[in-house]
């Protein structure tokens, strides 16, 4: 288990900083996601931190040991790094045995005791009796939890995963959901999880880093971050929801009352937003079509399983308000919504 530190890690491609100055403690044994939109820089951090890539400014540290600054840089071997990655990183020609047992090689373990340890892994993966097989001949999944099996294997304290589950279909991932989890059970590593899908790093993170234009807006627990999303961008980018105008009432100190539509509501706040304008985020899940509330029109519903989600306009609102219901309302019908929980997302 590794105590990575990030501290004013810059990387410049040209003129475009992909990473600017980005500080982030990543615990050891803590599994961390890296979320956000298309090109804000995850991958790039995850490259300095196996060590493909350097940064221009600042520095990277393992337990409290520099791995690469402006004028140092440990090479990837030396790093005790895992990676999984999409593009797998496996010899396709090579059967799964010979590529799980590539690490255990270069340390000198061979014959009966790298048999026992390829076995042993092979089963907490999932795939006992692929041993023989080429990794040209397997699934996707299977690949993924080769290079897994890889990570185990060469007992790697950091391991890191981009986008690994890119490629595969829903059925697939859920259970490769599971295999990380257990693995990071298991092997109590520091993991660093690159996705864009939001419910893959709710559910496998214990911190999520939402990124943007190379810069870390929040790092903190997945229910913090859904709860209590630090502004904007991250409100927008995390779970649904709409972000609403409201009107400051009373409060302060964890809590307060806003009016939205001249109807007034409780919201949690942190303590440092006050009136006369707020911003509000309500997710779906607080909100209710009731006898009384918000004033709103049915603007459409689509089927989304066992629940229509009900879209809904609040007049002065940009944002449709979206609402969660067994029935559907009658597009056009006028409707109020009640809420039961709501964030004033602090600016
Ligand atoms: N080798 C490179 N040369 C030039 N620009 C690069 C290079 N690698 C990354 N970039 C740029 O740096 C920025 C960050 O790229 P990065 O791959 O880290 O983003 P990302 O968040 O992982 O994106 P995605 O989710 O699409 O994979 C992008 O604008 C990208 O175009």
């Amino acid at each position: 288990m590794v105590h990575i530190s990030l501290a004013g890690i810059t990387r410049r491609f040209g003129a475009e900083r992909a990473l600017d100055t980005v500080s982030l403690d990543l615990p050891a044994g803590s599994f961390t996601s890296l979320l956000g939109p298309s090109g804000c820089g995850k991958t790039t951090m995850l490259r300095l931190i196996a060590g493909f890539d350097k940064p221009d400014e600042g520095t990277i540290k393992f337990d409290g040991q520099t791995v690469a600054d402006r004028e140092r840089q440990v090479p990837p071997e030396r790093r005790g790094v895992g990676v999984v990655f999409q593009s797998y990183a496996l010899w396709p020609h090579m059967d799964v045995e010979s590529n799980i047992t590539y690490p255990l090689a270069t340390r000198g373990v061979s014959g009966a005791e790298s048999a026992r340890r390829v076995a042993e892994v092979l089963e907490t993966v999932g795939l006992a009796g692929f041993g023989k097989r080429r990794v040209e001949e397997l699934s996707g999944g299977q690949r993924q939890r080769v290079a897994l099996a890889r990570c185990v294997v060469a007992e790697a304290r950091i391991v890191l995963f981009d986008e690994p589950l890119a490629n595969l279909d829903m059925h697939l991932r859920a259970t490769m959901v599971d295999a990380f989890r257990d693995i990071h059970r298991r092997l109590g590593a520091t993991m660093v999880y690159v996705t864009h899908d939001q419910s893959e790093a709710l559910a496998l993170s214990d911190r999520i880093a939402v990124m943007k234009d190379g810069r870390i807006l929040q790092c903190a627990a997945p229910t913090e971050i859904y709860r209590a999303p630090i502004d904007e961008s991250v409100a927008g980018f995390v779970g649904r929801g709409a972000r609403l105008d409201a009107t400051w009432h009373s409060g302060g100190e964890g809590g307060a009352d806003i009016e939205i539509g001249g109807h007034r509501i409780s919201a949690r706040c942190s303590d440092s937003v006050s009136g006369p304008k707020v911003r509000v985020l309500l997710r779906p899940e607080a909100l209710s079509l009731a006898e009384t509330g918000i004033p709103a029109r049915v603007v459409s519903t689509i089927y989304r399983g066992p629940v229509f989600e009900v879209s809904l306009e609040i007049p002065g609102q940009r944002e449709h308000v979206v609402v969660d219901c067994a029935e559907p309302p009658v597009p056009g019908a006028n409707v109020q919504i009640a809420v039961s929980d709501a964030w004033i997302i602090p600016r």
